[in-house]
């Protein structure tokens, strides 16, 4: 079977403010399969979010091709729920209301089934009484727990994350691992997964994809055979330990070329 994302020797290259090209991307290569969790890692400024972006149909790549089930990708397309480092609620909506918001938007109008799903997916996320909560009377985690509701509202098939659990403490990012895992695995979809944190990328993922400093390039393509699910028990397993030490190395000595 085919990939379900294709990068083909995709390039990237950005104008600067002072009107200098960087190139963000060189030659990248990545086939993402069906179903399968894979995180990108890499040093600051390495082109991850670029990626993403690409894939979301946000930037058009400068040279290569992106596709999705074969189709080059022009714009964004719905069976893609994306989440950023910040939970980007509407601070005037209830929560219900920032769940369907897309729909709104896209719309003009919001179903009785969309509304349904959303309190089902409100209760998934442990939610379930919030629904008529303004964002600014939840945490920080509760906040970001609703934005990903938000990007499962259509169950999409692919679900993007750029650091989503960056802005969370330590505790409440273990939580939402787990509870992004269980999500994963009732409802299963490719997901990339963007990270600064090798624990997060092993803990999460089927693969993880090293990224070399700029210009970014696919340094390495590790396999990660920890056993699922994977709980609180996959920390201190050994094999855990030893991966970390190794991308550590990896991501730590790679020099831009
Ligand atoms: N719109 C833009 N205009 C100019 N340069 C850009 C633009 N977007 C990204 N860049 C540059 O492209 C490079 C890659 O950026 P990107 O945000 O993809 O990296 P990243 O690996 O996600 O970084 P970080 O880990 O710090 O979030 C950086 O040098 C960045 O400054």
């Amino acid at each position: 079977m085919g990939n379900v994302i294709d990068l083909t020797r995709v390039c990237q290259t950005f104008v600067s403010s002072d009107g200098s090209p960087v190139t963000a991307l060189q030659d990248v290569d990545l086939g993402l399969r069906k179903h399968e969790f894979v995180s990108l890692i890499g040093p600051s400024g390495c082109g991850k979010s670029t990626v993403l972006r690409l894939i979301a149909g946000l930037l058009k790549p400068t040279a290569g091709t992106v596709s999705i089930f074969d189709r080059p990708v022009t714009e964004p397309r719905d069976e893609i729920g994306v989440v950023f480092q910040k939970p980007t609620l509407l601070p005037w909506l209830n929560v219900l209301d920032n769940i369907t918001f897309p729909m709104r938007h896209k719309y003009g109008h919001v179903d009785a089934k969309d509304t349904e799903r959303a309190q089902a997916l409100l209760s998934t996320i442990g939610l379930a009484d919030f629904g008529r909560k303004r964002p600014g009377e939840l945490s920080g985690g509760m906040q970001q727990r609703v934005a990903i509701a938000r990007s499962l509202l259509h169950d999409p098939d692919i679900l993007l994350m750029d650091e989503p659990f960056s802005a969370l403490d330590a505790l409440t990012r273990d939580e939402m691992s787990f509870e992004l895992l269980r999500i994963w695995s009732e409802r299963p979809k490719t997901v990339v997964f963007v990270t600064h944190s090798i624990q997060e990328a092993i803990l999460l993922s089927d693969r993880i994809v090293v990224m070399s400093a700029r210009p970014g390039r696919v340094a390495e393509i590790i396999d990660v055979p920890l056993p699922r699910p994977r709980s609180l028990a996959t920390l201190s397993d050994p094999v855990f330990t030893a991966l970390a030490n190794d991308i550590r190395v990896k991501v730590f000595t790679r020099k831009p070329e």
